[in-house]
Protein backbone atom coordinates (compact mmCIF):
# COMPACT_ATOMS: atom_id res chain seq x y z
CA UNK A 1 0.00 0.00 0.00
CA UNK A 2 1.27 3.30 -0.72
CA UNK A 3 1.72 6.38 1.71
CA UNK A 4 -1.39 8.58 2.97
CA UNK A 5 -0.48 12.16 3.22
CA UNK A 6 -1.98 15.20 4.20
CA UNK A 7 -2.18 18.42 2.82
CA UNK A 8 -2.67 21.30 5.39
CA UNK A 9 -3.85 24.54 3.17
CA UNK A 10 -2.82 27.50 6.22
CA UNK A 11 -1.85 29.87 3.73
CA UNK A 12 -5.89 32.70 3.88
CA UNK A 13 -5.98 35.48 5.05
CA UNK A 14 -8.41 35.61 7.45
CA UNK A 15 -10.40 38.55 6.57
CA UNK A 16 -13.45 37.82 7.98
CA UNK A 17 -11.71 37.34 11.48
CA UNK A 18 -10.59 41.01 11.24
CA UNK A 19 -7.57 40.16 13.52
CA UNK A 20 -4.07 41.98 12.92
CA UNK A 21 -2.52 38.24 13.58
CA UNK A 22 -3.90 35.84 11.27
CA UNK A 23 -6.50 33.27 12.67
CA UNK A 24 -4.09 30.57 12.16
CA UNK A 25 -1.36 31.90 14.26
CA UNK A 26 -3.94 33.41 16.89
CA UNK A 27 -3.50 31.47 20.62
CA UNK A 28 -6.12 29.12 21.14
CA UNK A 29 -6.25 28.14 24.83
CA UNK A 30 -2.16 26.44 25.25
CA UNK A 31 -1.07 26.85 21.38
CA UNK A 32 -1.56 28.60 18.64
CA UNK A 33 -4.77 27.21 16.17
CA UNK A 34 -2.55 25.72 13.29
CA UNK A 35 -0.47 23.55 16.23
CA UNK A 36 -3.92 22.61 17.18
CA UNK A 37 -4.79 20.83 14.00
CA UNK A 38 -1.48 19.30 13.30
CA UNK A 39 -1.26 17.47 16.31
CA UNK A 40 -4.54 16.02 15.44
CA UNK A 41 -2.55 15.07 12.53
CA UNK A 42 0.39 13.34 14.04
CA UNK A 43 -1.68 12.07 16.34
CA UNK A 44 -3.37 9.54 13.49
CA UNK A 45 -1.38 6.59 12.95
CA UNK A 46 -3.07 6.03 9.66
CA UNK A 47 -1.52 9.05 8.17
CA UNK A 48 1.99 8.94 6.74
CA UNK A 49 3.18 12.58 6.35
CA UNK A 50 1.94 16.21 6.45
CA UNK A 51 2.24 19.15 3.94
CA UNK A 52 1.63 22.51 4.93
CA UNK A 53 0.63 25.18 2.83
CA UNK A 54 1.48 28.46 4.46
CA UNK A 55 1.32 32.20 2.99
CA UNK A 56 4.41 33.19 0.67
CA UNK A 57 6.40 34.87 3.20
CA UNK A 58 5.45 32.62 6.21
CA UNK A 59 7.34 29.27 5.50
CA UNK A 60 10.19 30.13 7.65
CA UNK A 61 8.05 31.13 10.69
CA UNK A 62 6.05 27.90 10.13
CA UNK A 63 9.15 26.08 9.96
CA UNK A 64 10.63 27.88 13.29
CA UNK A 65 7.10 26.91 15.26
CA UNK A 66 7.23 23.16 14.07
CA UNK A 67 10.82 22.98 15.32
CA UNK A 68 9.93 25.08 18.96
CA UNK A 69 6.93 22.00 19.57
CA UNK A 70 9.18 18.93 18.92
CA UNK A 71 6.47 16.99 19.12
CA UNK A 72 5.96 16.86 15.29
CA UNK A 73 7.70 13.87 13.44
CA UNK A 74 5.73 14.06 10.31
CA UNK A 75 5.87 16.88 9.00
CA UNK A 76 7.83 16.36 5.24
CA UNK A 77 7.43 20.18 3.53
CA UNK A 78 6.20 23.52 4.09
CA UNK A 79 5.42 24.95 0.73
CA UNK A 80 3.80 28.89 -0.11
CA UNK A 81 0.48 29.10 -0.84
CA UNK A 82 -1.33 31.06 -3.91
CA UNK A 83 -4.66 33.34 -3.59
CA UNK A 84 -7.19 31.28 -2.95
CA UNK A 85 -7.53 28.10 -1.27
CA UNK A 86 -7.77 25.85 -4.69
CA UNK A 87 -4.65 27.42 -5.43
CA UNK A 88 -2.78 26.29 -2.21
CA UNK A 89 -4.24 23.08 -2.23
CA UNK A 90 -3.22 22.94 -5.78
CA UNK A 91 0.69 23.90 -4.71
CA UNK A 92 0.40 21.25 -1.66
CA UNK A 93 -0.37 18.28 -4.30
CA UNK A 94 2.52 19.41 -6.46
CA UNK A 95 4.92 18.68 -3.39
CA UNK A 96 3.78 15.54 -3.00
CA UNK A 97 6.30 12.01 -3.19
CA UNK A 98 5.22 9.71 -6.13
CA UNK A 99 4.63 7.09 -3.84
CA UNK A 100 1.38 8.78 -2.23
CA UNK A 101 -1.89 6.69 -2.48
CA UNK A 102 -4.43 8.37 -0.16
CA UNK A 103 -4.24 12.47 -0.03
CA UNK A 104 -6.36 13.89 2.85
CA UNK A 105 -6.80 17.48 2.68
CA UNK A 106 -7.59 19.55 6.00
CA UNK A 107 -8.01 23.34 7.08
CA UNK A 108 -5.39 24.56 9.61
CA UNK A 109 -8.11 26.56 10.65
CA UNK A 110 -10.07 23.73 11.57
CA UNK A 111 -8.16 22.93 15.11
CA UNK A 112 -10.98 20.36 16.38
CA UNK A 113 -10.31 17.73 14.19
CA UNK A 114 -9.93 14.22 16.51
CA UNK A 115 -7.72 11.54 15.20
CA UNK A 116 -10.33 8.51 14.95
CA UNK A 117 -12.64 10.78 12.87
CA UNK A 118 -9.62 11.37 10.44
CA UNK A 119 -9.04 7.37 10.55
CA UNK A 120 -12.56 7.11 9.78
CA UNK A 121 -12.96 9.34 6.56
CA UNK A 122 -9.90 7.46 5.16
CA UNK A 123 -11.12 4.22 5.91
CA UNK A 124 -14.43 5.04 3.59
CA UNK A 125 -12.05 6.52 0.96
CA UNK A 126 -9.93 3.62 0.75
CA UNK A 127 -13.36 1.93 -0.47
CA UNK A 128 -15.21 4.90 -2.68
CA UNK A 129 -12.35 6.95 -3.31
CA UNK A 130 -13.40 10.34 -2.32
CA UNK A 131 -14.96 10.86 0.89
CA UNK A 132 -15.59 13.95 3.32
CA UNK A 133 -16.59 14.90 7.20
CA UNK A 134 -19.93 16.48 7.06
CA UNK A 135 -22.77 16.99 9.49
CA UNK A 136 -27.00 17.58 8.59
CA UNK A 137 -27.40 21.36 8.83
CA UNK A 138 -29.71 22.32 12.13
CA UNK A 139 -31.46 25.67 9.91
CA UNK A 140 -33.69 25.50 7.27
CA UNK A 141 -32.01 27.31 4.60
CA UNK A 142 -33.74 30.04 2.33
CA UNK A 143 -32.28 30.35 -1.38
CA UNK A 144 -32.69 34.43 -2.17
CA UNK A 145 -32.06 36.21 -5.13
CA UNK A 146 -29.82 39.66 -5.41
CA UNK A 147 -32.32 41.24 -3.02
CA UNK A 148 -32.83 39.04 -0.37
CA UNK A 149 -36.47 38.10 -1.51
CA UNK A 150 -36.86 34.24 -0.76
CA UNK A 151 -36.90 32.03 -4.51
CA UNK A 152 -36.74 28.45 -2.45
CA UNK A 153 -36.64 26.33 0.72
CA UNK A 154 -34.57 23.17 -0.29
CA UNK A 155 -35.75 20.15 2.27
CA UNK A 156 -33.47 20.29 4.87
CA UNK A 157 -33.11 16.34 5.29
CA UNK A 158 -30.80 16.63 1.59
CA UNK A 159 -28.75 19.33 3.14
CA UNK A 160 -25.73 18.58 5.21
CA UNK A 161 -22.32 21.02 5.58
CA UNK A 162 -19.89 19.37 4.16
CA UNK A 163 -16.46 19.92 6.31
CA UNK A 164 -12.76 18.89 6.62
CA UNK A 165 -11.01 16.08 6.28
CA UNK A 166 -11.38 15.31 2.38
CA UNK A 167 -9.64 12.29 1.45
CA UNK A 168 -9.40 11.53 -2.07
CA UNK A 169 -7.08 8.56 -4.06
CA UNK A 170 -4.14 10.17 -5.35
CA UNK A 171 -4.48 10.28 -9.32
CA UNK A 172 -8.33 11.28 -9.08
CA UNK A 173 -7.65 14.43 -6.87
CA UNK A 174 -4.56 15.51 -9.32
CA UNK A 175 -7.24 14.43 -12.00
CA UNK A 176 -9.92 17.19 -10.57
CA UNK A 177 -7.73 19.85 -9.58
CA UNK A 178 -5.69 19.71 -13.55
CA UNK A 179 -9.33 20.04 -14.97
CA UNK A 180 -10.32 22.25 -13.14
CA UNK A 181 -7.17 24.45 -14.26
CA UNK A 182 -8.10 23.64 -17.35
CA UNK A 183 -11.78 24.98 -17.39
CA UNK A 184 -11.10 27.97 -14.71
CA UNK A 185 -13.11 26.38 -12.41
CA UNK A 186 -12.65 27.83 -8.64
CA UNK A 187 -14.24 26.02 -6.07
CA UNK A 188 -14.29 26.43 -2.25
CA UNK A 189 -13.67 22.71 -1.42
CA UNK A 190 -11.96 20.03 -3.03
CA UNK A 191 -15.34 17.61 -3.19
CA UNK A 192 -16.76 19.94 -5.69
CA UNK A 193 -14.07 19.38 -8.04
CA UNK A 194 -14.43 15.67 -8.01
CA UNK A 195 -18.30 16.34 -8.10
CA UNK A 196 -17.39 17.95 -11.92
CA UNK A 197 -15.74 14.87 -12.84
CA UNK A 198 -18.87 12.97 -12.20
CA UNK A 199 -17.03 10.95 -9.85
CA UNK A 200 -18.90 9.81 -6.08
CA UNK A 201 -18.12 11.87 -2.82
CA UNK A 202 -19.22 9.56 0.30
CA UNK A 203 -19.95 11.99 3.15
CA UNK A 204 -18.88 10.60 6.32
CA UNK A 205 -21.06 11.73 10.12
CA UNK A 206 -19.14 13.65 11.66
CA UNK A 207 -19.65 16.42 14.58
CA UNK A 208 -20.57 19.64 15.63
CA UNK A 209 -17.05 20.51 17.22
CA UNK A 210 -15.29 20.25 14.00
CA UNK A 211 -15.81 24.05 13.32
CA UNK A 212 -13.82 26.07 11.22
CA UNK A 213 -12.32 28.84 13.03
CA UNK A 214 -13.81 31.56 10.66
CA UNK A 215 -14.97 34.73 12.50
CA UNK A 216 -14.46 35.69 16.39
CA UNK A 217 -17.17 33.69 18.37
CA UNK A 218 -15.99 30.63 17.01
CA UNK A 219 -12.77 31.34 19.25
CA UNK A 220 -15.01 31.38 22.29
CA UNK A 221 -16.75 27.91 20.89
CA UNK A 222 -13.22 26.35 20.27
CA UNK A 223 -12.33 27.42 23.33
CA UNK A 224 -15.03 25.76 25.63
CA UNK A 225 -14.68 22.96 23.37
CA UNK A 226 -11.27 22.48 24.34
CA UNK A 227 -11.56 23.42 27.79
CA UNK A 228 -14.56 20.34 28.27
CA UNK A 229 -12.25 17.58 26.33
CA UNK A 230 -9.19 18.36 29.20
CA UNK A 231 -12.08 17.65 32.23
N1 LIG B 1 -5.51 31.40 -0.39
C1 LIG B 1 -5.87 30.58 0.59
C2 LIG B 1 -7.12 30.74 1.26
C3 LIG B 1 -7.44 29.87 2.30
N2 LIG B 1 -6.56 28.92 2.67
C4 LIG B 1 -6.85 28.05 3.82
O1 LIG B 1 -8.06 27.34 3.61
C5 LIG B 1 -8.72 27.09 4.86
C6 LIG B 1 -10.19 27.48 4.79
O2 LIG B 1 -10.32 28.81 4.32
P1 LIG B 1 -11.05 30.00 5.07
O3 LIG B 1 -11.56 29.63 6.38
O4 LIG B 1 -11.96 30.63 4.10
O5 LIG B 1 -9.78 30.92 5.38
P2 LIG B 1 -9.39 32.36 4.90
O6 LIG B 1 -9.41 32.44 3.42
O7 LIG B 1 -8.13 32.65 5.60
O8 LIG B 1 -10.56 33.24 5.55
P3 LIG B 1 -11.40 34.45 4.92
O9 LIG B 1 -12.22 33.82 3.81
O10 LIG B 1 -12.21 34.95 6.07
O11 LIG B 1 -10.39 35.44 4.40
C7 LIG B 1 -7.94 27.89 5.91
O12 LIG B 1 -7.17 27.01 6.70
C8 LIG B 1 -7.10 28.84 5.11
O13 LIG B 1 -5.85 29.21 5.71
C9 LIG B 1 -5.35 28.75 1.98
O14 LIG B 1 -4.57 27.86 2.31
N3 LIG B 1 -5.04 29.59 0.94
C1 LIG C 1 -13.36 23.25 2.72
C2 LIG C 1 -14.30 23.88 3.70
O1 LIG C 1 -13.76 23.85 5.00
C3 LIG C 1 -15.57 23.07 3.74
O2 LIG C 1 -16.43 23.60 4.67
C4 LIG C 1 -14.63 25.29 3.30
O3 LIG C 1 -15.37 25.30 2.14
C5 LIG C 1 -13.42 26.17 3.12
O4 LIG C 1 -13.57 27.50 3.44
P1 LIG C 1 -14.68 28.60 3.05
O5 LIG C 1 -14.92 29.37 4.29
O6 LIG C 1 -15.92 27.92 2.56
O7 LIG C 1 -14.07 29.43 1.99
Amino acid sequence: MGKVIAIVPAAGSGSRMGSTVKKQYLQLVDKPVIMHTLAALEQCPEIDGIVIVVGPGEVALCQEMIDQGNALSKIMAVVPGGDHRQTSVYNGLCALPQDTELVLIHDGARPLIRPEEIAEVIRVTREIGAAALAVPLKDTIKVVDERGIVMATPRRETLWAVQTPQVFRFSLIMQAHRRALDTGMLATDDCALIEALGSPVQLVAGSYENLKITTPEDLVLAEAFIKRRKN
